[in-house]
């Protein structure tokens, strides 16, 4: 799937130096897709507007359906394109604004239905988030059903509620009250009006943290939260606003059709025929939807009238029709048209061009380290204080016992780190911390605050920050979208604030600077190497500024000048103040870089103390370290790893 990339946001950063245009063919560099774009988008909103000046009435009705569902597209592309939930009740919003509207001109039948629309879109938008709210923990297959669940709910009241929405008989509408000459112009500009303020909204998501939480949400929920992403009220957010316009052109539909009833009015066809238009517009882009569904309507309206021999036009050819375009579309254009289209003038920009592939680290210097913000000051001589206590912590899973009444501390100031044999229950203690998974029995004090109950965000927000044994980048985004989607804080009015800009566009550059890897920050992040996700990863954790680091495996897996520089950078960020707590197998880079080392066997710490004592411990030696460990340990350290001792 793809998103539109950072060119969507106002930054203030220097844009890294254009790739020579001989190459690129005419029509591929980005001047002529720019006039070709303004050209195409003109043209159509031109003919869209003046489109009720066609003759033919049925070609208005087509256009008029169309921007129907192209309003329902452009509201669920915001939670399917850009939050990642496939949802099958769009058309119920539909359904719900039709109805507000019906109701309420028939109970004030001398007030135009027109007044009624926006009460129609509040009520959907508002009956969005209760949905949000009911699907807050499910994703997936489970979500989808829930979503068909709710849309057959809705249309269940509306034919049992009888007094207020008359039942299967339906409700129907007020005349429209103006001169005949006007025709359909009052509702296709009503419905152009909503369209527009649609695609406003969504391109305004798209630019802001709001935006790019959504994204994160779609790419790795369980990742988003520990970088403070408060997913429940943005999916609630997103569900409202998704539903927000397409209750009001519900609301136009209605007095366009001149009836509502409920088995028309909650069709799960049409919630179909809106998630298409999305898919083959392309999920996640602006106008993708818009196309989707222009391009679907007057396909169905061909299959309704059209009859080939035996095959009548009508329902069962519009289900061959749709299930083989789903089918067509899932083989031929898994990403849609304007996705493939972006992809083809990509893929003609890039050639010949020399990428980033193999680029060298840019090298550490002093210039390149970035003032981190500390709470505290740098530990002193001295017993420091903790800054997390973890208390007979324990977490099963089935019969297996994978943290068994874990204790330990982690002082201010230090590079703590958390050693044992594979198994032991390391990064489940890095999950229990960072809110990922929820404790069975025990505490953690952060600060001396408990933060066990806490949902992962509220641990962010309070100073939590964390790496992941396989980097988990958030893939679609780009390297400086990653850098800056981290919050330290909640607020809504920062929803609104664009999601690349001002000190934090050009703190996203330091950190990047800092771990050497600024020539990338508009390279997709998935497209990177695992070392190099590794430093993006560390970046991205500097960003939130927490109080605790904790590191799992960071010199896991990447080469050793790669090691080298993660322990430099490490070693850097401590002295400024930063405590850190790692996980981490390479006994050579925890020796020279960690002080105290706690160990863990069974879920159970079974020796703690400076890098000295760990390595004489009998009982770390039996359970991990290992006799050939002790012998190998008198010859000089391995090649290739780190070399410098600890500086702490
Ligand atoms: N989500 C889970 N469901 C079931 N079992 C789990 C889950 N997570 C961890 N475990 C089990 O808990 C135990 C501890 O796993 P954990 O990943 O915490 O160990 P570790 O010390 O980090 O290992 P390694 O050094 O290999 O990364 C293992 O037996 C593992 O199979």
């Amino acid at each position: 799937m793809s998103i539109d990339k950072g060119s969507a946001y106002t930054t203030n950063l220097p844009t890294p130096p254009a790739a020579p245009t001989s190459a690129v063919p005419l029509w591929a560099r980005p001047r002529t897709i720019r006039i070709a774009t303004t050209i195409v988008l003109s043209a159509s909103a031109i003919v869209l507007l003046l489109f009720p000046l066609s003759p033919s009435r049925s070609a208005q009705n087509t256009v008029i359906i169309a921007l129907v569902f192209a309003i329902g597209a452009v509201g669920l592309n915001i939670v399917t394109g850009y939050t990642g939930y496939l949802s099958l009740s769009q058309f119920a919003f539909v359904g719900i604004g039709a109805y507000t509207v019906a109701i309420l001109a028939r109970a004030w039948p001398d007030v135009s239905p027109f007044a009624w629309v926006p009460i129609g879109g509040l009520l959907a938008a508002a009956m969005a988030c209760i949905l949000g709210l009911v699907t807050y923990r499910s994703r997936g297959p489970s979500f989808v059903i829930i979503t068909i669940a709710f849309l057959f709910l809705v249309q269940f009241i509306a034919i049992e509620w009888d007094e207020l929405t008359n039942g299967t008989a339906g409700i129907t509408m007020p005349l429209p009250d103006w001169p005949r000459e006007w025709g359909n112009w009052p509702f296709h500009l009503a419905l152009v009006v909503l369209l527009g303020l649609s695609l406003l909204m969504s391109w305004w998501i798209r630019r802001t943290k709001f935006g790019l939480g959504l994204i994160a949400i779609r790419e790795d929920e369980g990742k988003a939260g520990t970088v403070g992403v408060t997913a429940p009220v943005y999916k609630l957010l997103a569900f409202g606003a998704s539903a927000l316009f397409v209750g009001m052109a519900g609301g136009v539909y209605a007095y366009y059709l001149g009836f509502v009833d409920p088995v028309n009015m909650f069709s799960i066809l049409f919630s179909v025929q809106i998630v298409l238009s999305v898919i083959l517009g392309g999920r996640g882009t602006l106008f993708g939807p818009v196309l989707g569904a222009f391009l679907i309507e007057p396909l169905n309206t061909f299959a309704n009238n059209v009859s080939f021999g035996v095959i009548q036009g009508g329902g069962n050819l519009r289900l061959v029709m749709f299930g083989s375009l789903l089918l067509l579309l899932v083989v031929l254009l898994p990403e849609g048209i304007v996705p493939s289209l972006k992809a083809l003038v990509e893929r003609a920009r890039a050639k010949g061009r020399v990428g980033l592939s193999g680029a060298r680290l840019a090298p550490l210097s002093s210039s390149t380290t970035p003032a981190v913000t500390t709470e505290r000051a740098p530990a002193h001589p001295g017993p420091a204080r903790a800054l997390l206590e973890v208390r007979g912590l324990s977490k099963s899973f089935g019969g297996n016992h994978a943290v068994d009444d874990c204790t330990f501390t982690v002082p201010e100031g230090s590079i703590t780190a958390l050693i044992g044999p594979n198994g032991s229950g390391k990064t489940t203690v890095f999950n229990l911390v960072s809110g990922t998974l929820l404790a069975d029995r025990g505490e953690i004090l952060l600060d001396g605050e408990r933060v066990d109950r806490v949902a992962p965000w509220g641990r962010a927000h309070r100073g939590v920050g964390r790496t992941f044994q396989i980097t988990r980048l958030f893939r679609e985004m780009t390297v400086l979208e990653n850098i800056v989607t981290p919050l330290r804080s909640f607020s809504i009015p920062r929803l609104g604030v664009p999601a690349v800009s001002g000190a934090e566009a050009s703190r996203a550059m330091e950190l990047l600077d800092f771990v050497g890897l600024a020539a990338y920050r508009d390279v997709r992040a998935g497209s990177l190497s695992y070392g190099q996700q590794k430093l993006i990863e560390l970046a991205q954790v500097l960003m939130l500024d927490p109080k605790l680091i904790m590191l799992d495996e960071p010199a896991g897996g990447i080469n050793p000048t790669l090691i080298e520089r993660m322990g430099d950078l490490i070693r850097d960020l401590n002295r400024q103040g930063k405590t850190f707590l790692l996980v981490e197998h390479n006994m050579p880079f925890v020796l020279g870089l960690c002080d105290p080392i706690r160990v863990l066997a069974k879920g159970h710490v079974i020796a703690e103390g400076d890098p000295d004592r760990i390595q004489k411990d009998p009982a770390v030696i039996d359970a991990y370290l290992g006799d050939d460990y002790l012998l190998e340990r008198k010859p000089a350290p391995a090649a290739g790893l780190v070399t410098e001792g600890s500086t702490r």
